[in-house]
């Protein structure tokens, strides 16, 4: 029981170990080194590093510890082996040589495991669990058992996998966990079983590693926590063998936010540390060069997106309405998105974000309502396209200067062979506009028609030149709508510019060339009303 009367529940966080197990994810020295700063900062209690002589990274990891402030450095691997002795069983030696602070062993809690897996027998599982875990403590080392295969061995053979816990927790481990590896167990089962297991092994000595192959392994941990487990293993972004682990991103906010768990418990998680979650979470995805997850719990962009207008409209008056815990807490953000499923309230909200001057009772609004909607119908999207948006509403409302007029544009696209008989394929762009009654020529070529286009109109824009010198288009996607002959083509550009902003714009068209100049063109015009550029 801490000072606050809550009692303290522990975090162990396994993204360097069981997140190093997800498919496609493979991290560097470095990156493991930037993880294990980045759990600490965020408070976690136990941050498991990997398997030291499992693999040379992991070795090299636990060669020298990582300075972590608060959280507890922690060597994974297995108990000894079946028909060795700890001394005579180079993994175990490896745990021990590891400079870790504590030692999580994983041996199995199922007798059908054991018949299968090791081809060994009960006792002689028993008795390498007793051994492994008197080795570590004589070492000094904090000691934890990942009872492997658990729920599923409980359910099985219940008291084969309650002396597996038991021989743990008598030889001096401070943490029997109880995972459920293959992540079948339903949250009910589990609140059953670990009721049960805290009759034998203390729950303030009980914890809880759960997968997601159900999608049920937030809702497994905290059915753990209600039956009386004390800690928590999960990961960052919930990443993790299959279909992952228990997603920590998710258990913190709840923990931290919801009275049922934050009233009766106590994580080392501050609530500063809490705001700083969604930056942990994209810092772990752009390591990994992995988009993040939108539509994730508490972190995910969309996660305080209100999109329709009677949600929005409610959403301005009081967020609560629709807003189940406050953006910021997590680190978070409102937004209110506008599309066909919007109403006056979403356009008003798009308008004062983007700055955008306007009078509540301005007819113009309404007209603003039911061209979006026309449009949208017809094929644009302007919730992915913040800068077409905020373009369409400053036209309607009448404030955009007619920069420039593009008079004419030709793309070519040629196939040739090049000095050394190569295949080459290469577009031409030649591209007229009116700059205030001055008319300017531009050519160039690219790899592609789209590319050519590009660099031909902003080529020479005569005075405006300057407002566009530090414009780059960063991605372009490609949408066919509809399909068959009535096809037609979206096209949406993000763009960047010397200050780092992003924008997006878009185009539609049944060409798509013709889509792709309108958002080109819509990312020039942007940028010249951005940098205020004079009509
Ligand atoms: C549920 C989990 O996520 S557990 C973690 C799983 N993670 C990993 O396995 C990643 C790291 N593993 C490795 O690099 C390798 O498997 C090593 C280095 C640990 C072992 O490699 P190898 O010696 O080549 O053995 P291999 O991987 O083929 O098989 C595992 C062996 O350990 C035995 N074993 C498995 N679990 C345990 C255990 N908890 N305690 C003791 N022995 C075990 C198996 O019976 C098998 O023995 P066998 O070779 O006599 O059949
Ligand atoms: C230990 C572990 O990762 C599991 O049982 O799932």
């Amino acid at each position: 029981m801490s000072t606050t009367g809550r009692e303290r529940l522990y975090l162990f966080d396994t993204t360097l170990r069981d997140g190093a197990q997800t498919n496609g994810v493979d991290f560097t020295l470095a990156d493991k080194q930037a993880i294990a700063r980045l759990l600490d900062d965020l408070g976690i209690d136990y941050v498991e590093g990997g398997y030291p002589g499992a693999n040379p990274l992991d070795t090299e990891f636990f060669a020298e510890k990582p300075k972590l402030g608060h959280a507890r450095f922690t060597a994974f691997g297995m108990t000894r082996r079946a028909g060795r002795s700890v001394s005579n069983d180079p993994g175990v030696a490896a745990l021990l040589e590891a400079r870790a602070d504590a030692i999580c062993f994983v041996a199995k809690a199922s007798a059908y495991q054991v018949r299968v897996a090791l081809e060994t027998t009960n006792e002689e599982n028993l008795a390498s669990i007793r051994d492994s875990v008197t080795a570590a403590k004589a070492a000094g080392r904090e000691v934890m058992l990942d009872c492997e295969h658990f729920f599923d061995g409980y359910k099985e053979n219940a008291d084969f996998a309650l002396a597996c816990a038991r021989a743990a927790f008598e030889a001096g481990a401070r943490w029997v966990v109880l995972c459920d590896t293959n992540g079948g167990t339903m949250p009910h089962e589990i609140e059953a079983i670990v009721g049960e297991v805290v009759k034998h092994v203390p729950g303030d000595r009980v914890g809880i590693h759960a997968h997601n192959d159900t999608e049920q392994a937030v809702a497994n941990s905290l059915a753990a926590v209600r039956a009386g487990a004390r800690q928590i293993q999960g990961t960052l972004n919930g990443l993790g063998e299959r279909c992952g682990n228990a997603n920590l991103c998710s258990l913190i906010p709840t923990l931290k936010l919801k009275t049922e768990f934050a009233d009766r418990f106590e994580i080392a998680v501050s609530d500063q540390q809490l705001a700083g979650l969604m930056k942990v979470s994209r810092t772990l995805d752009d390591m990994l060069n992995r988009a993040p997850n939108r539509h994730a719990p508490y972190v995910g962009e969309s996660a305080f997106v209100t999109k329709t207008g009677i949600h929005a409209s409610a959403v301005l008056k009081d967020p609560h309405t629709y807003e189940h815990v406050l953006p910021e807490s997590v680190g978070n953000r409102r937004k209110v998105l506008v599309s066909d499923q919007a109403g006056r309230s979403n356009v008003i909200a798009a308008l004062e974000r983007g700055g955008i001057p306007f009078s509540k009772s301005d007819p113009k609004l309404t007209r603003l309502v039911e061209e979006l909607k026309e449009r949208e119908a017809a094929g644009y999207a302007y919730e992915s396209a913040n800068a077409s948006f905020e373009l369409l509403a400053r036209r309607t409302l009448g404030s955009v200067p007619d920069y420039f007029r593009v008079e004419q544009f030709d793309v070519n696209v040629e196939q040739r062979y090049n000095a050394l008989g190569e295949r080459v394929t290469v577009a031409l762009a030649v591209v007229k506009v009116d700059v205030a009654g001055e008319r300017l020529i531009s050519a160039a070529e690219g790899n592609g028609p789209v590319n050519a286009l590009d660099v031909a109109l902003r080529k020479d824009l005569g005075k405006y030149q300057g407002y566009i010198d530090g414009l780059k288009l960063i991605d372009y996607r490609v949408r066919i709508l509809n399909g068959g002959t009535e096809a037609v083509t979206r096209v949406l550009i993000e763009s960047e510019d010397e200050t780092g902003e992003r924008w997006t714009t878009v185009g539609v068209s049944p060409n798509i060339i013709d889509a792709s100049f309108q958002a080109l063109m819509d990312s020039v015009f942007y940028k010249l009303v951005k940098s205020g550029a004079p009509g």
